[in-house]
């Protein structure tokens, strides 16, 4: 495909994405409908849907119109490439530019930052300073991070596993098994590092969260929102910690028992009426739902569903399966609350309300992983009596 023809494919597909159908539907529709595309050209595409869901309001803007073809138009003003390249009305190519398509100032700062316009002061409020770098960062394409998984191999080892299937990494400071891949990444889940479960794909800060635990041989662990089972493998690297996985949503963890065979490491599922009878535990993890607004640049989508309503909805489902665990806790344990949020109301705001409602708890440990030094944005508390 040429590239106007890719950004043909991406106006579509937007389009769809506009319609309101999800961004991964919306790709796998259109690679089975279009079978002539190769492996680089539905990369390609799927690189342009990305930048643009993530910069949505500010390429409309110097697009001129919310559709799929403005999203694509802003998105070549904005990279300082000649529309007219792309535009031309070749076979393939998108229809030439039409004289009221043109770019026009941005009216906020949230739209230049493409934040929702109700979210920017409550993103400015929890981020002060950083808000306007965060607000960048999350504009562009996430880093690709493994954990290397200790109970198969070391640091060392694992690299040079990863180099000899041609992929390039450099430790990442956020934490000891964190390496950022530098190039080679689309060959990760093919290679026979990942494949031997040498490595996890996992962000760092998700990394540095479950290494901040202080996890010892003989404790049991309870991941209560398991889901797919990220934190949960990183605890059960761990030599000699017992973890259990829970989630409100069963379905979720259906793959962890295969990823935790294929990293050599075990980890125990309860279902919802089994989890009080294997407590208290040494350390219960909540890694709750959440606006996902750390995350915003691999799952962009995010960042325009999120509605004043549902972040509300979502504190109350924080506070309360805050309270729901805290009884799951042993008297000398830890509830270590997290969310892949950086937004105060998701954070300090659910520990304070925490705090405020159980007497005798206190709060020994408090982190936010910042967007800007490289990691998806996270924040954990230590809760202890
Ligand atoms: C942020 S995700 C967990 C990600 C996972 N810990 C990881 O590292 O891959 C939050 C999970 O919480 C689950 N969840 C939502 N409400 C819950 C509840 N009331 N109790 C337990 N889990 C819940 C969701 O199904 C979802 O899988």
């Amino acid at each position: 495909m040429t590239p106007a023809a890719r950004v043909q494919a991406a106006i579509e597909i937007l389009d769809e994405i506009l319609s309101g159908a999800p961004v991964e539907k919306a790709l796998t529709g259109w690679a089975r409908r279009s079978r002539f595309a190769g492996s680089k050209d539905r990369a390609a595409i799927r690189d342009h849907v990305f930048d643009a869901v993530r910069c949505m309001r500010s390429y409309a803007a110097r697009g001129g119109a919310v559709t799929g073809r403005g999203l694509m138009l802003g998105a070549l003003r904005a990279a300082g490439e000649e529309p007219d390249d792309f535009f031309s009305g070749d076979r393939h190519a998108p229809a030439p530019v039409r004289d009221n398509e043109v770019s026009r100032a941005f009216a906020t700062e949230a739209e230049e930052h493409d934040i929702p316009e109700w979210l920017w002061p409550i993103f400015e409020r929890s981020l002060g300073d950083l808000a306007r770098p965060t607000a960048v960062a999350l504009q562009r394409r996430a880093p690709v991070h493994l954990r290397v998984n200790l109970a198969r191999a070391d640091v060392e080892t694992a690299v040079a596993s990863l180099r000899s299937d041609g992929i390039e990494v450099v430790p990442h400071p956020a934490c000891a098994t964190a390496l950022e891949v530098v190039s080679g990444a689309r060959r990760v889940s093919n290679g026979q590092a990942y494949a031997r479960g040498l490595v996890e794909l996992q962000d760092a800060a998700s990394q540095a969260v479950v290494a901040e635990l202080g996890l010892k041989p003989g404790m049991r662990v309870l991941d209560f929102c398991a889901g797919g089972g990220g934190k949960a493998l990183a605890m059960a690297a761990h030599a000699g910690v017992q973890v259990f996985a829970h989630d409100a949503n069963p379905a979720r963890m259906r793959d962890l028992p295969v990823r935790a065979g294929r990293a050599g490491t075990s980890v125990t599922l309860l279902a919802p009426h089994e989890v009080a009878r294997h407590g208290p535990f040494d350390l219960v993890l909540v890694d709750a739902p959440c606006s996902g607004s750390g995350s915003w640049r691999r799952a962009p989508a995010g960042k325009w569903a999120l509605t004043p309503d549902r972040l509300t909805e979502l504190s109350g489902i924080q506070d309360s399966i805050l309270d729901q665990v805290a009884p799951l806790v042993t008297d000398q344990g830890v509830l270590a609350y997290a969310t892949c949020s950086l937004l105060d109301v998701e954070n300090d705001r659910r520990v304070e309300r925490f705090l405020g409602d159980h007497a005798g708890w206190t709060c020994r440990f408090r982190q936010l992983w910042q967007v800007v030094h490289g990691t998806d944005g996270f924040f954990a508390a230590h809760l202890t009596r």
